[in-house]
Parts: C-alpha cells; structure tokens; sequence
C-alpha cells in the first residue's frame, strides 16, 4: 500500500521539519536523491557516468534549487553539469553558488541538443498551469531521457491534469511523501522514487493498493467452504440486442472467486451456452438467493430494466450498478428511494456516465477527479468507481483509493462489463465495498496487460486472462 498526500499537507510537514533542521539539509538530501537516480540512469542508458553532459533546466524556485544542488553533486562523479536558467534572477543562489564551485557551468537553450540527460528543475509543488513559453520552448528542444525533480514540470501537482505543455519524464525523483500527480498522472512521471525527508504526516488524502493488498483480501476457498458460503452473485445484465455484455459480466464473475454466479435476463441462452457452470433463469425474481447483485451493464434504460434495478434495490444485498443502471438512476432518481439503506451500492461510471448522474446533483467532473468522485460517492451515499487512465474509489466516508493503468489497452468495448463481474464477485465474498472495487480494478488492470501483450485485446481475452492475473496475485 502507497500512501499519497496532496501538496497542502506535504508542504505543512515539510514547514515542520524545516524549523529543527540546519538550513539547506533538507534540499540537499532532496539533490543527493536527484543526482543518484540521475547517474543510475546515466550509466543505464549510455553506459557510464564520468564524461557524460547533463543539463539541468532551473526554474525559479526551490525545484530549481535542488536541480543545481544535484548538478553540483554529479560533479563530482565527473559528469559535465550544464544549467540552463529560465528565470536568471531568481535561480536558487545557494544552489547555483554550489554548482559553479563544483565546475558546473550556465549555458544557454540549445545546450539541451548535445545532452546524454536532462534534469527538469522548472517547477515543483508551486506548480501553476502548464508550461510558460520560455519553458515549452526548452522543454520541446529534448530528445534525451528526463529525470523530473519532485515531478514533471506542468503537470498539476494535485490532480495530474495536463492542459498545456508538459515535461513527460522517464524518471521522477520525488521527496518526503508521494503526491496525487505520481499516480493520477503516472504515465507523465515514468519511474517514481521516493527520497524520505523524514516528515510526519496524518492520514493520506488516498492510498494505492500493491500486490500485497490485494493477494491479502482476495477469496480463497478454506477448507469447510462449499459453493454456497462463498457467496453467491447474481448478474441481471444484457439484453435481446446486447447479450455480450451479460456474457463478459457472467464470465468475470465466474473465474473472479469459486462461489455460485447466477444470471438472470434475457441473455440466459447465450451465457449458459458459454458457462454451463451458471445458473441461469430468465427473471430476477426467479433467481433464487444472492450476497450481491450487478446490474446494468447491456440492459438497457426502459421499464424492465428499472423494475430489475428496483428489484435489486428492494432485495438488501450489496450491488454495483454500472452502464445503463448508472443511466436509469440518472434519469429516474426516484430509483434511490427503493434502496435498502443498509445494502452498500457500489457505482462504475466513466466520465460521461458520472457527468449524467453527477451534474443533477451540483457536482461537476473538473480537472480534480478525486474531488469529483469524494462528491458524488457522499452525496449519494455509495462507493464510486470512477473509469479512466487512473480509475478513482471513493467510499461514502471519504477513503479513495487510486489504481493507475500500465496501459491503454483496455479502453476497450466489454471491459468496463468484465470489471463489474468482478466487482460483484468480491461484493459478494462479502469484501468491503472500496476494498472490491478497489481490488477488481487492480486485477483488471493486471489481466488486461496479459491479454493485451503490447497489442489491441477483446474483452472476451481479458476474462479468459483473469486466471493467470488472480494467480500471479496470490502467489507472486
Ligand atoms: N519545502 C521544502 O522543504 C523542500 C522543497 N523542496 C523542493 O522545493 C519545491 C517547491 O519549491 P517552491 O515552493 O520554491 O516552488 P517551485 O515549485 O520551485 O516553483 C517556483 C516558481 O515557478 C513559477 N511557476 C509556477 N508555475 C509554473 C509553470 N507552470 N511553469 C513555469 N513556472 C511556473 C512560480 O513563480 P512565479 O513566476 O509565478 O512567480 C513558482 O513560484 C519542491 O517541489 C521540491 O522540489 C525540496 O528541496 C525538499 C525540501
Ligand atoms: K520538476
């Protein structure tokens, strides 16, 4: 588990620790990191260190600080330090006094053409905005690997959103605690580093969850199970037009855990005939008894289809709604009143999913998607899963948790239908709902990058790679 802060509460505990130390230790323990992972690199990728030409871009703060810092360091491995100063009078004094004693020199833009690596001091936590001209100029100069101070330049510090020019690293080295950027915009920071400042920090503002976390909670059959004491999840999705949606959910659910998966809908043929193992009937009402329910995805937003969600309501179980159940509770908000309040729901929308049910409510899908889905997941008391390149959980309490993507490939048609069974599979092992949403996105994730091998994967193949993911989680 990574815990994850934002930038009010790192600067808060930095303040703390900065009063009992001696001025200037805790940026240079910042720089000794920088300059350590940079000469990593450095020998990774030309093959030595000694000789090479880095080039440090310096801002006008204390990111900038620590990238001279850290040039004065490689210094003294003799690595040539050029720094390029983008705010002249305001570069770090101490910082540029240092590198200037070390045998580093001040050069000018084009000396990023002939660097083995850059270092991008620009800006830090004081991060505004993208990049100013002066900077994206610099910045669009580069061809050799980055490692990014604190994190890349121009990306928000507290919600990774990107609206401009922006520095996309290959390693960031980052210092005292992670922040909501490493993970909401991983993509952008490449390798994260952690340099520990010593800070005390109260609660994180969300965690991430590791293999560990998930291999711990995950449903594994003991000794005195059956079918039944596993949980049983029922799925009421798919429809005449749409029963490939009913047949990934089924199927998610199906190999997620060992307990009973029941189906209940207009798809019933089509599932039994690709997973006889399922107890199919064509009503909800008919279903017999589940732990939790998952309705929604390819069911379609007319009368049925409310009575089913009505249905699931009314029954008392745990559910998560996706899809078209996320429209249904849009468009007929009355749905809620049918709601077990003690049942925890559980709520996949994409993005404009969430606007659709969310925007009625007040609350708007801005650049701080955490913020958005803490929001809504109060507002209408469930867990919110919110989808996209780092997939948000927030409980009703306000705990989130943040699962990053590896890759692209499962923006995908069906995946978002395999994450549900998924979720529904562990709703009805009776985990925790942020903990279930939480633990099928970090598998799905997982799966999707066997199926996907670096090229386009059906949803049908992230289902059939759901086996080797749950036993790469449990056994390492
Ligand atoms: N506190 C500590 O103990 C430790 C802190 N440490 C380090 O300090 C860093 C924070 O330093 P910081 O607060 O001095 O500001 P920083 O992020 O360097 O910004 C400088 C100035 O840049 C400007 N600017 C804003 N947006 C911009 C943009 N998009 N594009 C271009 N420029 C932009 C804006 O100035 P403006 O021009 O708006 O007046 C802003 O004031 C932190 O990330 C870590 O690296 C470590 O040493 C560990 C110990
Ligand atoms: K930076």
């Amino acid at each position: 588990m990574r815990d994850v802060w934002t930038t009010g509460h790192v600067r808060a505990a930095e303040e703390r620790v900065l009063a009992r130390t001696a001025p200037g230790a805790l940026m240079r323990r910042a720089a000794y990191g920088v300059a350590a992972r940079t000469a990593a690199l450095l020998a990774e990728r030309t093959g030595g260190v000694a000789g090479r030409r880095v080039v440090l871009l310096v801002g006008a703060g204390n990111n900038g600080g620590d990238a001279l810092w850290a040039g004065a360091f490689l210094r003294k491995r003799s690595v040539g330090v050029t720094a390029v100063l983008l705010a002249p009078d305001r570069a770090h004094a101490e910082g540029l006094a240092a590198l200037r004693r070390a045998g580093g020199r001040v050069g000018a833009p084009e000396d990023v053409d002939f660097a083995d690596l850059v270092v991008d001091g620009i800006v830090g936590l004081s991060a505004r905005g993208p990049l100013r001209p002066d900077a994206a100029a610099v910045v669009a100069r580069v061809r050799a690997p980055v490692v990014s101070v604190d994190l890349p330049s121009g990306v928000d510090p507290d919600t990774g959103a990107v609206d401009g020019p922006a520095v996309t690293a290959d390693v960031t080295v980052t210092f005292g605690a992670y922040k909501p950027v490493h993970f909401l915009a991983g993509a952008r920071c490449g390798d994260v580093h952690l340099v520990d400042l010593g800070l005390e920090l109260a609660d994180p503002d969300f965690r991430v969850l590791d293999r560990a976390d998930v291999a711990r909670v995950w449903p594994v059959p003991g000794a005195e199970d059956d079918k039944y004491t596993q949980g049983v999840v029922g799925i009421a999705a798919g429809s005449e037009t749409y029963p490939g949606a009913a047949v990934l959910a089924v199927g998610a659910a199906v190999q997620a855990t060992s307990g009973l998966t029941r189906y209940a809908g207009a798809a019933a043929e089509e599932v039994r005939r690709r997973w006889p193992e399922v107890i199919t009937t064509g009503s909800v009402g008919d279903a017999g008894r589940v732990q939790a329910w998952v309705a929604g995805p390819g069911l379609g937003t007319g009368k049925a289809s409310r009575d089913v969600l009505r249905y699931v309501f009314e029954s008392g179980v745990a559910s998560c709604v996706d899809a078209d159940g996320i429209t249904l509770l849009a468009t007929h908000p009355d749905l809620w009143d049918a709601r077990d309040p003690d049942a925890p729901v559980v709520l996949t929308p994409h993005a404009r999913e969430f606007a659709r049910i969310a925007e009625p409510l007040g609350i708007t899908l801005g650049a701080d998607r955490v913020a958005a889905a803490v929001a809504l997941a109060a507002k209408v008391d469930a867990t919110v899963l919110l989808k996209g390149h780092a997939t948000v959980v927030a409980a009703p309490d306000g705990r989130v948790l943040v699962n990053p993507a590896r890759s692209h490939w499962l923006a995908t048609a069906g995946s978002g239908d395999v994450l549900s069974g998924l979720i529904g599979a562990l709703l009805a092992a009776g985990l925790d709902p942020l903990l279930a949403a939480g633990c099928a996105a970090w598998l799905h994730v997982r799966a999707g990058d066997l199926a996907a091998r670096g090229a386009p994967t059906p949803a049908s193949a992230i289902v059939s790679a759901l086996p080797s993911a749950i036993r790469a989680v449990l056994h390492g």
